[in-house]
This record gives structure tokens, sequence and C-alpha cells, in this order.
């Protein structure tokens, strides 16, 4: 088995590819509770039975006027990455609106890996409607989704960053909402620019997806 283990200190810097960077530690506790609540609010709103159409059109209004108060401040720049320490000392890069893991995005979960103790990484989230697929489970899609985000993550500390170039899904077993799910992912062995990983999802111990991907390093100009 190859791993090449890179320093966070020799990953490419996102700056130097004109991409702004927000270090996880400043994001304000209030933006925070904010996107905590307009993810409440997506659920809600989903999942609500309220059929009076004046509470249904005050709600619209009042929705609409808080999203014309955020949006009187410039956007952030796509393609905006966050930095944030690891437990072990080491660093990661994300784009800050990642769907799986992003932390200002109201859509994600957010999914959060860490460096799993024995190589590889691991996190555990908790999926509420938002994500429902089948009747009470997780849509295989978003099943991917963490998956693939899992893979990216593991290839990316163990390696440096790169695309998912092949990512296949084996869904083993129904995977449910609003249980933790534990996902974890490796890299198996690295050729040339290709990473092969692995990772999975577990749920009370049981596997019920699994991957096996090849993510291909992006090329850092010397
Ligand atoms: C920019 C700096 C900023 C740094 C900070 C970054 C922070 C990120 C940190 C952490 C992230 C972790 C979280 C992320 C998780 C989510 C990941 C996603 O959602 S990725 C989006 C979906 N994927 C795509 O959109 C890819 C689309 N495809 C492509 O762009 C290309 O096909 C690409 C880059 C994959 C390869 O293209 P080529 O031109 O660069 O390279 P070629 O020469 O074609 O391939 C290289 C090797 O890979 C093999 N290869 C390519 N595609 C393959 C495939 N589909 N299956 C098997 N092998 C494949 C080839 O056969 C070749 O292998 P041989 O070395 O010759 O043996």
């Amino acid at each position: 088995m190859t791993v090449n283990t890179q320093p966070a200190t020799e990953r490419p810097d996102p700056r130097a590819f004109g991409l702004p960077v927000v270090e996880q530690a400043d994001i304000p506790a209030e933006l925070r509770t904010l996107v905590g609540r307009v993810h409440a609010l997506i659920d809600t709103v989903a999942n609500t039975t309220e059929t009076d159409p004046a509470v249904l059109a005050e709600a619209a209004a009042a929705v609409e006027e808080v999203t014309d108060r955020l949006a009187a401040a410039p956007r952030r720049q796509i393609g905006t990455m966050v930095r944030r320490d690891l437990p072990d000392g080491d660093s990661e890069y994300g784009t800050i609106t990642n769907i799986v893991a992003g932390d200002t995005n109201p859509a994600a979960p957010p999914l959060s890996l860490v460096p799993a103790a024995g190589g590889g990484v691991h996190g555990e989230v908790t999926l509420d409607t938002v994500y429902q697929g089948p009747p009470g489970l997780v849509h295989g899609g978003w099943i991917a989704a963490l998956l693939d985000q899992a893979v990216g993550t593991a290839s990316s500390l163990a390696t440096s960053p790169g695309l998912t170039a092949r990512l296949e899904v084996n869904y083993r077993r129904p995977t449910p909402l609003f249980n933790p799910l534990e996902i974890t992912a490796e890299v198996e062995r690295t050729e040339r620019r290709k990473v092969y990983v692995n990772g999975r999802i577990r749920v009370n111990g049981e596997v019920t997806a699994e991957a096996t991907a090849i993510m291909v390093r992006v090329e850092v100009p010397e």
C-alpha cells in the first residue's frame, strides 16, 4: 500500500488561485445560529400542515424581508474557502458553502470529518427529513454525496486535493433518518495522480452503504 502523506504546509494555498480564505474560527457565532435557524426553517416549511393562506402569506413576506435585509451586504465570491484546524494539528480547506460540509450552508447537514486514529477520516451526522428519499430513509443521492465528501476528504488529507473521477456506491441496507450515521473513509493506494479510496456508512455498527472511489489530484502549477 502506498500512501504519500503530505504535510499541510505543502498543500496548495487557495489564495494562490485567487480564492478568498475565511478562518473557520472567525465565522461569527451569530452567523452559525442564523444558519441553524434557516435549516430549521427549511425542515419546518417542508413539513408544515398549515393551510391558512393568511398565515402562509405572512410567513413568506417575513422570509422575503429578512432575505432582502441580508442581501444588502455583498455576496461571497464563488469559491470562497474556509480553513480549519484539525484535532491532530493538521489543517484543511473546504468551500464555505459545500453542500455536504459547508459551515455557512443552511442546506448542508453539515458533516464534519476529522482524521481517524487508525488512518483515514471519520465523522458522525444525523439527517432530518430535508434529506428524505423513500419514507423515513435517506435519499440515495445524498448517501452518495456523504460518501463522496468522505472519500474526497480522506484523499485530500492523505495526499493533496483532487476531484472525484469515479464513485461506485453499494447500497446494502436502508439508511434511516434521525439515526446517527457513522461515516468513515481511508485511502487504499495511490497511482500517479490517482488516489483509490474506500468509504462506508454504518448505523448501529452495521454497514448500510459503501463506496469505492478514484480521486484525481489536481495539478498545481509550479
Ligand atoms: C484549486 C486549489 C484549491 C485547493 C483547495 C481544494 C480544497 C478541497 C479539499 C477537500 C475537498 C474534499 C471534499 C470534496 C468532495 C467532493 C468532490 C467532488 O464533488 S469533485 C466534483 C465531481 N467531479 C468532477 O467534476 C470531476 C470531473 N472530471 C474531471 O475534471 C477530469 O476528468 C479529471 C480531473 C478527473 C481528470 O482529468 P485530467 O485531464 O486532469 O486527467 P486525466 O489524464 O484524464 O486522468 C488522470 C488519471 O486518472 C485516470 N482517470 C480519469 N478519469 C477516470 C475515471 N473516470 N475512472 C478511472 N480513472 C480515471 C486516467 O486514466 C489517468 O490515469 P493514469 O495516470 O494515466 O493511469
